[in-house]
């Protein structure tokens, strides 16, 4: 990038909600790489949104049967009033039966199904409308009814959605319009058409954005509240809640799943005789130099002051023992008097080490890191009773 399109960009992404990082910005274009952690906070937004919304056209709907009443003849405000009901409890049904799982294609369904009522409701309330030659006021309230894509599409901005997953949700509606404008079931001629038709992409657009900035302000407040403010790892919070999802995948899918409990070696010393400050220096390097030398997909969490642990999802016990090895060879950075940061080590993956949940899983890579310890520091322990590895102890 030459020097004014990095000015450019930088402007640009200057812009946008929360300050996002480059690799954030990504995010905001499709979903695909989000964070697990993301995704599933955002999978149970989108459903709390769609009930909210079922809630409101709940109401609304059979609501505006009394101005159909008064401004249609009979029997079309019956017709219509039953359509109404049939809506209403359709969208009731989806605000008290349907829950969300975390999982990101729940969420999709349920959008997909909020929008399906609507739209069969349109295709036959329409379909009736046009039966009827239609006068003065009542002409101008079956207009309205012509307006529910609107109405659809600019809901899009309900919804923290990716450029591409607005792009698909909007798509069938638009693909419908351009179908039914051209075998001509609309009622409009043509040049209205197509103004209403460009009316409808704008809409789309103005919503997709507005659901680009909820997404880059979801991505900001998630990364402030997963990651530990001095290293950029994740807290121990969020770190308790990957393990949870990581362990129930790996047994689900009888996957290897392994984990590293890290402990900084004689790191009191370095605040003691340094101050505070050159141990915060010591602990961010370690962390810019673990997470440089990772696997992508593994996690780093700070789990206590000097303590983490390195999440590896889809990794053996011996291929967890090589990924160690390499970190401890790229090393964890300098002490302020010189010398290595050096780290006591356990590993521990969950069906070679038989762990029944989570929580014993860590529980036995900390014993690990602790027999480390007594061992005499700077080496990793991957399996009971002695050190399988044990490097410049
Ligand atoms: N600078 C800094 N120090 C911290 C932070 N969190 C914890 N510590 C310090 O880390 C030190 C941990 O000391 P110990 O548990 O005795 O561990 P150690 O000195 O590394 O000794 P061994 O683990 O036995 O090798 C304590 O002095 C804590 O105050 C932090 O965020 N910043």
């Amino acid at each position: 990038m030459n020097q004014f399109s990095e000015m450019i960009w930088h402007r640009l992404t200057g812009l946008m909600p929360g300050e996002l990082t480059q690799g954030e910005l990504g995010w905001l274009f499709s979903p695909h790489t989000h964070l697990s952690l993301l995704a599933r906070r955002r999978a149970i937004l989108i459903v709390n949104r769609v009930r909210l919304f079922a809630f409101l056209f709940a109401v609304l709907t059979p609501i505006w049967s009394v101005v159909d009443f008064v401004v249609f003849p009979f029997p079309l405000w019956g017709q219509l009033a039953l359509m109404r009901f049939a809506a209403c409890a359709a969208f009731a049904s989806l605000l008290f039966y349907y829950r969300s799982n975390g999982d990101l294609f729940n969420a999709y369904r349920a959008i997909a199904l909020l929008f399906a009522i609507p739209t069969l409701f349109y295709v036959a309330s329409h379909t009736l409308l046009t039966s009827y030659q239609l006068t003065g006021m009542s002409a101008a309230i079956g207009a309205g009814y012509a307006f529910l894509p609107f109405v659809l599409l600019a809901g899009l901005a309900v919804f923290p959605l990716a450029i591409v997953e607005s792009f698909i949700i909007a798509s069938p509606i638009l693909i419908c319009q351009t179908v039914s404008g051209y075998l001509r079931w609309t009622v409009m001629d043509w040049p209205t058409f197509a103004g209403a038709f460009w009316l409808l992409v704008l809409i789309t657009g103005v919503a997709s954005l507005a659901g680009i900035c909820q997404l880059a302000f979801m991505i900001a407040l998630v990364r402030q509240a997963i990651r530990d403010p001095l290293t950029n790892a994740f807290s121990r919070s969020s770190g308790t809640e990957i393990m949870d999802l990581h362990f129930t995948i790996a047994q689900r899918n009888k996957e290897p799943f392994a984990v590293a409990f890290l402990d900084l070696d004689h790191f009191k010393h370095i605040n003691d005789q340094f101050g505070h400050e050159a141990g915060d220096r010591t602990l961010i390097a370690m962390t810019e130099s673990v997470t440089e030398h990772m696997r992508h997909g593994d996690v780093l969490v700070r789990w206590g002051g000097e303590e983490f642990l390195l999440i590896m999802p889809r990794t053996m016990l011996d291929q967890a023992a090589t990924a160690i090895d390499r970190l401890r060879k790229a090393g964890f950075g300098e002490r302020p008097e010189g010398g290595p940061v050096t780290a006591s080590i356990g590993i521990a993956e969950w069906s070679a080490d038989r762990a029944a949940d989570w929580k014993q899983l860590v529980e036995i890579a900390d014993q690990r890191m602790y027999a480390a310890k007594q061992g005499g520091r700077d080496r990793v322990v991957s399996g009971e009773p002695c050190p399988v590895s044990a490097v410049g102890a």
